[in-house]
């Protein structure tokens, strides 16, 4: 007994005494192919705009010799008769001598002529004009379109009617671009403004925070707040006054994730308010743990934290291999009577030396840990394969697991809030991210576990992209890639080059338009010692190099040379494109184009920063400027203009150049050579 049965429709005239299955497909196809030869051979006599019409015409014909009954009793025969199959093996067909392809398109169009004639002409050939041609071939793709949709329905009819299922239909259809749809809460967030100048709040206007501190800011220059910073300081200082133990009276806070132009001020946006939370702290435990990429921008953090802690009772330890790992061990606790005593209520820390910290139980306990920080969150996002996340979330709620979970600090992960999980009342813990170019990817943010996040942003698109909510009503709006903020003080410009005149173009800034200080990018750390040999070579010009070929406190000593003013030209990689705040810089080069927008935002962001003005320049080659300017635009920078440079500005500095060109080939070889 067979286990399937594939019942073939061989028309009307089907020949009840063929019983062998076999035999009735051959018949089946010598049908097809009796009538394909048919169609040919009509089409090759009749003239070419009428080609197609006998070809209908004979169909109604063999439809009327081989069936009296009118069209309308044949739908309804169908109706009834479910045993009737519309199928088409195309095995059947491949053994004959035309090509395959010829075959299956001939055939196809046969077995659609032949559901045609069962659905009351519903079905339309592909290839078959339908009246009013010249209508037809204006509206090819409407048409097109129509007559799939159609073709489908009377498939799926069919297919309801008899019961079997009607293959075929696997046109090639045009792939739609996936329209992006973003979470409420990252299509809708609270707008900050770009414009720093105009929008300084007075820091009296900000509620909550106390005298000691706001004398401290004084002391530091700072009678205004910038606009990130008025927005973040009370939504920060709102969570921690109600959320400091989840239970009766306080409630989990919301995550905060803040996306604000680079040199807007973030820093003292999570600063200001982490301290005036912990201030009132009575027993010193790590309340505060704030993640950076780098050294450089741990030691930078760590010291506005240090600056405004000066005079509370709050500590500040940074981790990040400045010192020995026992020496930071020695700073982070220590044993007192018997019982371990921390030492650190905020730790500054890179993810690497904290997984570090973490796994030799060196004495970092997180257990009471409050604020979570991840500045530069996009690029710790992009670091999260060192797993150093979920370390640390491993390490807070560690508590919550062992027998010790009855005690009052129970603290368990984030999850539905019920009457159950608010007993006993425990601390929670808050993330904050901050990031000039946060990304909008849900996916990506989705590994951050961000519970009921709240956004700060002043990226103006969000307004174009659907929000879930919104898309069942409204009409799909157009497509949104990741736009990012720029500073309002900055003038982006780009200019023309070849590969032989950019070092020229170097001294060009440098010594004709004086832009002083300078910081000039390369994408490589061979391209920026290079670069600085020959601007070296050249004289005239306080040039330094900062990439890794420099040791940590080589790195430490040129940046504090750069900011004192000491250095003209620092020509570095893009160990210094993010987060590095060096007061002053007038001009930034990018001698080599960045390859991703995010770089460029980051190093064109070293200035035009606290909302003073900047500019910035990139160098060219004819082949990479469509997809440059391209990709900039569509980051949402507000417009980069062209720059030319006449080469009789030049010209006066070439002698000098080729000679520097010719010392440097010998200088690069003495260093290989040692
Ligand atoms: N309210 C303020 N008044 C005056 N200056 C301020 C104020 N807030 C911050 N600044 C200064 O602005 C500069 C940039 O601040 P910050 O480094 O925090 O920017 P950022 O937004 O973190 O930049 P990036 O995204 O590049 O890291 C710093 O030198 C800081 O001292």
């Amino acid at each position: 007994m067979s286990l399937f049965l594939m019942n073939r429709y061989l028309g009307d005239d089907e020949d009840e005494s063929v019983s062998n299955r076999e035999s009735r497909s051959k018949l089946l196809l010598a049908k097809l192919q009796q009538k394909a030869k048919e169609k040919e051979r009509h089409r090759e006599h009749l003239p070419r705009d009428q080609s197609h019409q006998p070809v209908v015409k004979k169909k109604r014909k063999t439809e009327k010799g081989n069936n009296d009954e009118p069209r309308i009793s044949k739908k309804k025969k169908l109706e009834v008769t479910p045993t009737v199959s519309v199928t088409f093996d195309i095995s059947d067909a491949v053994s004959h001598e035309e090509p395959a392809k010829e075959k299956k398109k001939k055939i196809k169009k046969d077995t659609k002529q032949e559901i045609n004639d069962q659905s009351g002409g519903l079905v339309k050939d592909a290839d078959t004009p339908v009246a009013g041609g010249d209508k037809q071939v204006n509206m090819a793709e409407e048409e097109e379109e129509t007559k799939h949709n159609r073709t489908k329905q009377d498939t799926e009819r069919i297919s309801a009617q008899t019961g079997f299922t009607v293959l075929g239909g696997f046109e090639n259809k045009p792939v739609q671009k996936v329209q992006r749809i973003l979470p409420q809460w990252l299509a809708k967030p609270d707008v900050i403004n770009r414009d720093i100048k105009s929008n300084l709040v007075p820091i009296s206007e900000i509620q909550g925070i106390s005298a000691q501190l706001v004398k401290k800011l004084e002391n530091n220059g700072i009678q205004h707040f910038f606009p990130v910073q008025a927005e973040v300081i009370p939504a920060i200082l709102e969570s921690a006054h109600q959320g400091l133990l989840i239970g009766r009276g306080g409630y989990r806070p919301r995550d905060i994730c803040v996306s604000a132009p680079t040199g807007s001020g973030k820093t003292l946006a999570f600063v200001i308010p982490v301290l005036q939370a912990l201030m009132k702290r009575v027993v010193c435990e790590v309340r505060a743990l704030a993640v950076l990429p780098t050294k450089e921008l741990a030691q930078q953090v760590c010291k506005v934290f240090t600056t405004y802690a000066e005079g509370t009772t709050l500590k500040v330890v940074m981790l990040a291999g400045q010192k020995s790992f026992a020496a930071e061990q020695a700073s982070l606790s220590e044993m007192r009577g018997g019982m371990r005593r921390s030492l650190a209520d905020i730790v500054v820390t890179t993810p690497g030396r904290l997984v570090d910290h973490i796994n030799k139980n060196s004495g970092l306990c997180l257990d009471q840990l409050r604020f979570l920080i991840i500045d530069e969150a996009d690029r710790m996002i992009d670091s999260m394969h060192h797993f150093w996340l979920s370390q640390v979330t491993k390490s807070v709620y560690r508590s919550g697991s062992g027998p010790e979970a009855v005690s009052i600090f129970k603290r368990t992960e984030p999850a539905f809030v019920t009457a159950a999980s608010l007993s006993p009342p425990q601390m929670p813990l808050q993330k904050l991210l901050f990031s000039a170019t946060l990304t909008q990817n849900p996916e990506k943010l989705q590994q951050l576990g961000l519970y009921q996040p709240r956004l700060f942003s002043s990226v103006h698109s969000h307004a174009n992209s659907p929000t879930c909510s919104q898309l069942s009503t409204s009409e799909p709006t157009s497509q949104t890639e990741d736009r990012y903020n720029f500073p309002e003080g900055l003038t982006e410009y780009y200019v023309h080059c070849t590969l032989t005149k950019k070092p020229l173009l170097v001294l060009h800034f440098v010594l004709r338009m004086k832009l002083s200080p300078i910081l000039c990018f390369t994408n490589s750390r061979e391209a920026a010692h290079r670069l600085f040999l020959l601007v070296q070579l050249f004289g005239g010009v306080q040039a330094a190099e900062f990439s890794s070929r420099l040791s940590p406190s080589e790195r430490k000593r040129t940046l504090k040379d750069f900011e004192q003013g000491k250095i003209q030209l620092l020509i570095s990689t893009d160990a210094a494109a993010r987060g590095i705040d060096i007061n002053g810089v007038k001009c930034v080069l990018n001698y080599d184009a960045p390859q991703y927008v995010r770089t460029y935002i980051h190093r064109i962001g070293r200035t035009a920063r606290a909302g003073k003005s900047g500019l910035a320049f990139t160098f060219l080659l004819a082949v990479q400027e469509k997809n440059f300017l391209k990709m900039v635009a569509e980051a949402g920078s507000p417009g980069i203009r062209k720059h030319i440079v006449q080469p009789k500005n030049l010209r006066s500095m070439e002698a000098g150049y080729e000679q520097a060109l010719l010392e440097l080939a010998s200088v690069i070889k003495e260093e290989k050579a040692k």
